[in-house]
């Protein structure tokens, strides 16, 4: 039998020795959100080199004894689900059957010390009330791997706890395994207070756990630190004692049944070749004049034609020119269906089936041949792409976990939401090639006309000839504006709304709560779909101009940091995002700005105010939770040492409402990739391109429209939702051949798609929802989605009657 415990303390001597011999910690990770936030916290903490491990692999070769003893210790991540359920522990089960010679030190976070715990006779039960995202002190026995940390203030996200009172009186007195280190205080609806265990280790094996979250931003730092290494010195001396170790680390580091290779896709040939003419320069033209991006998008793109604007608030907006070079891409997921079509000269076609996979295969092979090396140094686009990827896109690009239920991205009719079953869905992907563009710097009123063209940098060339037109060109007149507001008017006045009925809604809250407090998920972002129809307009002209003059509106009405406007085929979107998804630069870093937490802008309201309201438990816990999801998807990609918060929880003006957000930023190091991207291809590249499209591909769908942690939250949302999101919840913006990119997130949008443009009707749809966590009530949460669906909804009211509609 191994010494006690108490024995093992040693001196400190082996983590003074860690930087000469790197040691290596099994990571067991159970689809948490939070999985790679620990794992980077192990390697920056204690030097170590950490190998994950899926619950759902298998050992390799079978042999879970052979393969252990290459690894210094085990970290037990957390999870959703519950300890009792095989599936949601998997593997980590396992590892309380080693005995004697095979022990080897565990370290059990929250899921991981949950099922330490109940291998060892404590039942874990429900909380009284959950505690997701919530900060606490809790109070320690100052000894073991607390020695020095008497209280410690660390970020809790668990509905589920160790019951001490199902140990029987004899069994707590002896208490032959187990000895609690650390406690929280919690009151319970009679007022009175009870203590909760937060750390245990067994008596005779070395095995301890934290029922906390050590790694999360919000956890204090140097104690969390300390007490890692605490445990690691104790790990390391245990394992001196007992004689292990000295069998040389495996070469794996990531071990999960996902594979998602797949034959690298033909198509990707095709569309390099439909892209031949644009070369590796960007030359431009810059004209100093003080054009609005919607004046410049009306010179270039012919009403209906295919036409992508990202405007933005902050610095650059964005217009796609069409040339002879200009073609689309538009794919299915739920048919796997790939088209390409070019928008002018010959027309060609090409239809492909091709998985998702395959589709980010081909793009990260075509950004990358055509690099554009050279370009305006001011511009953050010199050419590429520029469109969306719907939510289902993202869901497809998620990892499952075997036995688990599918998110799959197929949808039974449901009577409840039979209203908007029968609309059309447009394609989950739907992007415009672009070797001609514009960008207006907004701080300066600089335009620059660009051109991945060689002729159109000809003397007298498509350059100077746009240049000299676009010195000529007078904006439209006050009487053009009347008249688009009459026009517009003239189809909104018969709009028959169909709000998301509030009973449902309401249920649905309830149904989100029913899954939190059962700790299948720390926050789920519940939405719903408001639908308007509309008669088509009559005319042809009246026809390919509603989406635009809608859009315009919108932008008067709400301008958003990302507005944007896309006219791609059947698929029309008008979008007022305030939420960037995702930027990445040319050179080596990505940054993500997610939001969670909105108050209503009244003239009542001041910033001051709604600090104060977005400074209370449930907001920050909202935000806060999205932040150390965030951490996690940008680890994923950079690696350990690669991430840091910018901002955390502040609040900021946007137009109708305030938000809080918080800011990450993650460096790429192609030589040190993180481990969602590390056994991926061509990732040895220099180029941000490819890079930054990995990213995407892995960090969809957005987090702050998903909850935490992802993958089990997207399953239960789809089940209570019960349809496809679509556009709302995806990402629209930019993939540039310099190498920069840049999403937004798909909200306050409004978007429709019909095959039959000459139908008797239109349809617009609006998604609009809000984090739903245990600390919500339905009304508040019903009344945030209402809010947040008027910054698009009141566009489709008449001018005259603006704000009329809920
Ligand atoms: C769900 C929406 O917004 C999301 C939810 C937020 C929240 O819960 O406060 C804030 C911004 C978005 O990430 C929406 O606008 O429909
Ligand atoms: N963060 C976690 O590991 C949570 C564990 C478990 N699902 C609970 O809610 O209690």
């Amino acid at each position: 039998m191994a010494p006690l415990l108490g024995s093992w303390d040693g001196d400190g001597s082996e983590t003074a020795q860690l930087s000469k011999t790197q040691k290596s910690i099994l990571y067991v990770d159970a689809y948490d959100s939070f999985s790679y936030n620990v794992v980077a916290m192990l390697e920056e903490t204690l030097g170590a080199k950490v190998t994950v491990m899926t619950i759902d692999s298998e050992w390799p070769d079978g042999n879970m004894r052979e393969f252990l003893r290459h690894y210094e210790a085990i970290v037990l991540g957390p999870g959703p689900g519950n300890p009792n359920l095989p599936k949601d522990v998997g593997i980590m089960r396992d590892i309380w059957n080693l005995q004697g010679a095979e022990l080897l030190p565990v370290l059990g976070i929250c899921l991981g010390f949950q099922s330490l715990c109940l291998h060892h006779g404590v039942s874990i039960d429900r909380l009284p009330y959950p505690l997701h995202g919530q900060v606490r002190h809790i109070s320690t026995s100052a000894k073991d791997v607390f020695e020095g940390l008497p209280s410690v203030e660390v970020t809790l996200y668990h509905s589920l706890y160790a019951n001490m009172d199902s140990l029987s009186h004899s069994q707590r007195l002896s208490s032959d395994h187990l000895e609690f280190l650390a406690w929280l205080s919690l009151e319970n609806s009679s007022g009175s207070d009870s203590e909760i265990p937060m750390a245990v280790r067994h008596r005779q094996k070395p095995f301890w756990g934290v029922q906390f979250h050590p790694e999360s931003c919000k956890s204090e730092k140097d104690a969390c630190k300390s007490l890692l290494q605490n445990w690691w010195r104790m790990a390391l001396t245990f394992n001196k004692v007992v004689g292990r170790g000295g069998y040389g680390t495996l070469s794996e580091t990531i071990i999960s049944p996902q594979n998602d290779m797949s034959a690298f896709p033909d198509v990707a040939y095709e569309m390099l070749k439909w892209s031949e003419a644009t070369s590796a320069v960007s030359a431009y033209r810059s004209l100093g004049r003080g054009l609005t991006p919607e004046d410049v998008s009306e010179v270039f793109n012919k009403p209906g034609a295919p036409t992508v604007l990202f405007q933005s608030n902050g610095r650059y907006s964005i217009i796609s020119i069409p040339s002879p070079g200009s073609w689309r891409l538009e794919y299915s997921v739920e048919t796997q269906h790939l088209s390409l079509c070019q928008l002018q000269g010959e027309h060609e076609a090409v239809e492909k089936t091709l998985s998702v996979t395959q589709l980010w295969d081909a793009l990260r092979y075509l950004m990358d041949m055509k690099k554009v090396n050279l370009g305006s140094p001011e511009s953050p686009f010199w050419g590429g792409f520029l469109g969306y990827f719907s939510y289902e896109l993202g869901l497809a690009c998620l990892p499952h976990p075997k036995g688990s239920d599918h998110v799959s991205v197929s949808y039974e009719h449901s009577t409840e939401r039979s209203s908007t079953r029968s609309l059309e869905d447009p394609p989950d992907a739907s992007l415009l090639w672009c070797d001609r563009s514009i960008i207006i710097d907004n701080n300066t009123g600089n335009l620059i006309l660009q051109s991945t063209r060689e002729s159109d940098n000809q003397p007298s060339g498509w350059l100077d000839e746009t240049l000299k037109s676009l010195e000529a060109y007078s904006s439209s007149s006050r009487a053009d504006q009347e008249a688009d507001a009459q026009f517009l008017n003239s189809i909104l006045c018969e709009g028959k709304i169909v709000f998301p009925e509030e009973a449902i809604y309401k249920r649905q809250i309830e149904s989100c709560k029913a899954e939190l407090e059962a700790g299948e998920s720390y926050e789920l972002c519940l939405t719903s779909e408001t639908s308007i129809t509309l008669p088509t307009p009559t005319t042809e002209e009246g026809r390919i101009t509603f989406p635009w003059k809608l859009y315009k509106k919108l932008r008067k009405y709400n301008p958003a940091a990302f507005s944007a406007f896309a006219d791609l085929g059947h698929a029309k979107v008008v979008s007022s995002s305030p939420e960037c998804f995702l930027n990445w630069d040319r050179e080596s870093t990505l940054e993500m700005k997610p939001m969670k937490g909105t108050v209503r802008k009244t003239p009542e309201m001041t910033i001051e105010k709604a600090r104060e309201i977005l400074g209370s438990t449930k907001e920050m816990a909202e935000n806060l939770m999205i932040a150390d999801l965030i951490r996690h998807d940008l680890y994923g990609i950079c690696g350990s040492g690669g991430v840091h918060v910018e901002k955390l929880l502040e609040v900021e003006d946007h137009g109708r409402v305030y938000q809080m957000i918080t800011h990450v930023k993650g460096v790429v190091n192609p030589d040190h990739p993180g481990f969602a991207v590390r056994h991926m291809p061509q990732l040895k590249s220099s180029n941000m391109a490819v890079h930054g499209l990995t990213a995407l591909q892995r960090c969809l769908p957005p987090g702050s429209m998903t909850g935490a942690p992802k993958e089990r939250s997207c399953m239960h949302l789809q089940n209570i939702e019960d349809r496809k999101r679509s556009i709302y919840s995806g990402v629209m913006g930019y993939l540039d051949l310099g190498g920069g990119g840049s999403f937004s997130v798909l909200i306050r949008t409004a978007f429709t798609c019909t095959t039959e443009p000459q139908g008797q009707q239109q349809t617009w749809r609006i998604g609009a929802g809000g984090a739903v966590t245990t600390l919500s009530t339905a009304e508040g949460e019903w009344q945030e989605m209402l809010t947040k669906l008027r910054t698009v909804c009141n566009v489709f009211a008449p001018s005259e009657a603006e704000g009329a509609s809920r």
